[in-house]
């Protein structure tokens, strides 16, 4: 029963154990981001992304630095609001707004609430958009945080290009993303250390094989050779790895 003292309402910035798929499934459709995964996304991203909650803190730390008065900071793919509330108790520059973007509406419906259970004094404006189609201008700080990763290949290009026009000059993209690597072995070294990671955070072969095929044609790493040169073939003048776990790297590009 739920009112027992023992299964309390979840807190919604916390939410459920991650059993997607714990269960043998007969066919594994394409990885959304539905209700479904909404309900135990925190649990998840922290059990299957090495340096995920250091990546977020540092990113308050990297707002804080870079963040312009009177402009916008952007979280794009913002999920819960992880890097959102991550800049929110951080950035001390006068007259900031955070503006966070997700296409998911389960995502930004309960983003919302995270958000107004939140104290902090930066307004958030959040809105359930495709990156493709969303505004960027006057920014000072712009976080793709495990987002590029989902947006089709072809059309990554054009996006970084719309963030470097919309960035202030001296602002930043912070750029997290899984990456590969063309070395063969390196590449399977990496992918058998992140799935030790996984498996030492409780998840069985089963649930890492499963979550492997839904993820397969959905979110398409790139090498960090790749995101350097698309970076600076869009005008950064530099772009540099800040944090990087096995074949989860994080880079800041400055403007
Ligand atoms: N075209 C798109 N337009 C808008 N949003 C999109 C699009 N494609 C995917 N998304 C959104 O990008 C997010 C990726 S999760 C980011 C984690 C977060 N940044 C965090 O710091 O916790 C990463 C992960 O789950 O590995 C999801 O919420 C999608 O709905
Ligand atoms: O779980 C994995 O294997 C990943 O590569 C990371 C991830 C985290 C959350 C949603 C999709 C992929």
């Amino acid at each position: 029963m739920s009112d027992h003292p023992k299964s309390p309402q979840p807190d919604p910035a916390r939410g459920h154990t991650d059993e997607i798929f714990a269960e043998p499934l007969a066919n594994i459709a394409g990885f959304q981001f539905d209700q479904k995964v909404v309900d135990v996304f925190p649990d998840m991203i922290k059990r299957s992304v090495p340096g995920y909650t250091t990546t977020i803190s540092m990113i308050g730390d990297l707002a804080q630095r870079y963040a312009q008065s009177n402009s916008y900071c952007y979280d794009l793919g913002c999920s819960l609001g992880a890097a959102t509330l991550a800049m929110r108790h951080h950035i001390r520059a006068a007259d900031c707004e955070i503006i966070a973007i997700d296409n998911s509406e389960a995502m930004i419906e309960r983003c919302r609430q995270v958000m107004a259970a939140d104290s902090g004094e930066l307004p958030v404006d959040l809105r359930c958009q495709d990156l493709q189609a969303c505004t960027i201008e006057n920014a000072s700080v712009v976080v793709l945080n495990f987002t590029l990763q989902f947006i089709p290949r072809e059309e990554r290009s054009a996006l970084i290009a719309r963030i470097y026009e919309g960035l202030l000059p001296g602002g930043v993209l912070i750029l997290s993303e899984k990456v590969q690597f063309e070395n063969p072995a390196h590449q399977a070294l990496m992918v058998e250390l992140h799935h030790n990671f996984k498996r030492a955070n409780g998840y069985s072969d089963l649930e890492i094989a499963q979550k492997r095929s839904a993820i397969e044609n959905v979110l398409i790493p790139e090498t960090l050779d790749e995101h350097k040169s698309r970076l600076s073939e869009a005008g950064f003048s530099s772009a540099d790895v800040w944090f990087q776990c096995f074949n989860f790297a994080s880079l800041i590009a400055i403007k």
